[in-house]
C-alpha cells in the first residue's frame, strides 16, 4: 500500500491522524471523457473519441469500484471493443501488481499489462504523468493511441460505457435515463457516502468514535433500502439503473468481507430478506457471475490490509451468500 509523490513510489498506509481517525477518500485525478463521433471535439484535450479497439480497462477483480466498470462492460456488450486485464489481488509494498500467479487465475481476465508489460500499476500513472502525485487506484481506462489514462474514476467510466459506444455496438440500453437522472444522482449520493464508501469508513477507522460514526448511517441506509425493496424490484422502481449496479458491488462483498474484516457486523445481507433477494436478482442477470471472483475479493482484503489483519489469514466462509 503506498502512493506516488512527484512520480516516486512511497510505501505508506492511509494517514487518518489529520482527521480524528477517520478515513477520507481522495479525489480521482484523471477525469477525461470518451465521446461518440457526433459530440467529439478534437481540439479539446479532455475529449477522446469512441473507437473500437482503442481503449484498455485495467481492473482489480477484488475492487468494488473497478467491479462496476466490468459489469458495465458486460451489460453494454463492450468486451469485443474494449480489452480488459486485471491486477494480482495482493496490494502490498508496491501497490497493485501485474504479477503472474497460477494460484489466482480467473477464467475470463488475465493478470497482465498486455500493453507495456509493466510490473506495477504505478508505472501506468507515471507513464501518463511523469510527476504524478497521489494514490494509484483501479479502475484505469487507458487510451492505447495517446498512451495515457483517460479516466481513473469508476463513476465516470460507467457513464462513458453507458453511452459513448452505442453507435458502435448497437446496444442502446440506458442505465442513466434523463428522466431518472435526478433520482439516480440523489440515491447514489446517499449510497456512496454511507454504504459504498461507508464500509471503508468503518474498516479503516482508527478510533472508536470514527468507526461508530460510520456504522450507524451504513445500517440506516441498508434498513431504508430493505424497506424500499418491499414494493420495488430495483432501487428506483421496475427498471434496473446505474444505482443498482453501484450498490451491487458492495452488497456482493458484504457478508464475505465487510461484515468481518471491516466490522460492519450489525447484520449480514443474508439477514435482510429483501436485500438478499435483490442481490440474487442482480447476480442472476446474464454474465454478471463472470465478473465475480470471490477468491480475489477475500484474498485482497484479508491479505493486503495488514494493519487490520496482521496474520493475513483468509477466512473460509461464508458458506452461502443467498437464501
Ligand atoms: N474513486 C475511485 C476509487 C477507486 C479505489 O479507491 N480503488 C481502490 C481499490 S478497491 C484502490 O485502487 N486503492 C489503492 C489505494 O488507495 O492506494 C473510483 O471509484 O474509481
Amino acid at each position: 500500500m503506498g502512493l506516488l509523490v512527484d512520480g516516486k513510489w512511497l510505501d505508506q498506509w492511509y494517514d487518518t491522524k489529520a482527521n480524528q481517525g477517520k478515513f477520507v477518500r481522495s479525489q480521482s485525478e484523471f477525469r477525461n471523457w470518451v465521446y461518440p463521433e457526433s459530440q467529439f471535439d478534437e481540439n479539446n484535450p479532455q475529449h477522446f473519441p469512441a473507437e473500437a479497439g482503442r481503449y484498455h480497462l485495467y481492473v482489480s477483480l477484488a475492487c468494488p469500484w473497478a467491479h462496476r466498470t466490468l459489469i458495465f462492460s458486460k451489460l453494454k456488450q463492450l468486451e469485443d471493443i474494449i480489452s480488459v486485464s486485471c491486477v494480482h489481488p495482493d496490494m502490498l509494498e508496491n501497490g497493485w501488481e501485474f504479477k503472474h500467479d497460477s494460484d489466482f487465475t480467473d477464467p475470463q481476465f488475465s493478470i497482465d499489462d498486455p500493453l507495456h508489460h509493466f510490473d506495477f500499476a504505478h508505472q501506468l500513472y507515471t507513464q501518463a504523468k511523469s510527476d504524478y502525485s497521489g494514490r494509484v487506484t483501479v479502475p484505469i481506462l487507458w487510451d492505447k493511441q495517446r498512451n495515457t489514462i483517460v479516466s481513473n474514476e469508476s463513476a465516470d467510466i460507467i457513464r462513458i460505457f453507458n453511452r459513448a459506444f452505442n453507435e458502435i455496438t448497437g446496444n442502446h440500453l440506458d442505465f442513466y435515463p434523463a428522466e431518472k437522472a435526478k433520482d439516480i444522482d440523489q440515491i447514489n449520493d446517499r449510497i456512496y457516502n454511507t454504504v459504498n464508501n461507508g464500509v471503508y469508513k468503518c474498516g479503516f477507522a482508527t478510533t472508536q468514535s470514527a468507526y461508530e460514526e460510520a456504522l450507524t448511517p451504513l445500517f440506516d441506509t441498508l434498513d431504508f433500502i430493505e424497506h424500499r425493496l418491499e414494493t420495488n424490484p430495483y432501487l428506483l422502481g421496475e427498471e434496473q439503473t446505474e444505482a443498482d449496479w453501484r450498490l451491487f458491488t458492495t452488497l456482493i462483498r458484504f457478508d464475505a468481507v465487510y461484515f468481518g474484516h471491516f466490522k460492519c457486523n450489525l447484520k449480514r445481507i443474508l439477514d435482510y430478506p429483501n436485500l438478499n433477494a435483490y442481490l440474487k436478482r442482480l447476480h442472476d442477470v446474464p454474465h454478471i457471475d463472470e465478473t465475480i471472483n470471490l477468491q480475489h475479493i477475500k484474498r485482497h482484503y484479508y491479505y493486503s490490509h495488514k494493519t487490520i489483519n496482521p496474520t493475513q489469514v483468509v477466512p473460509i466462509g461464508p458458506s452461502t451468500l443467498f437464501r
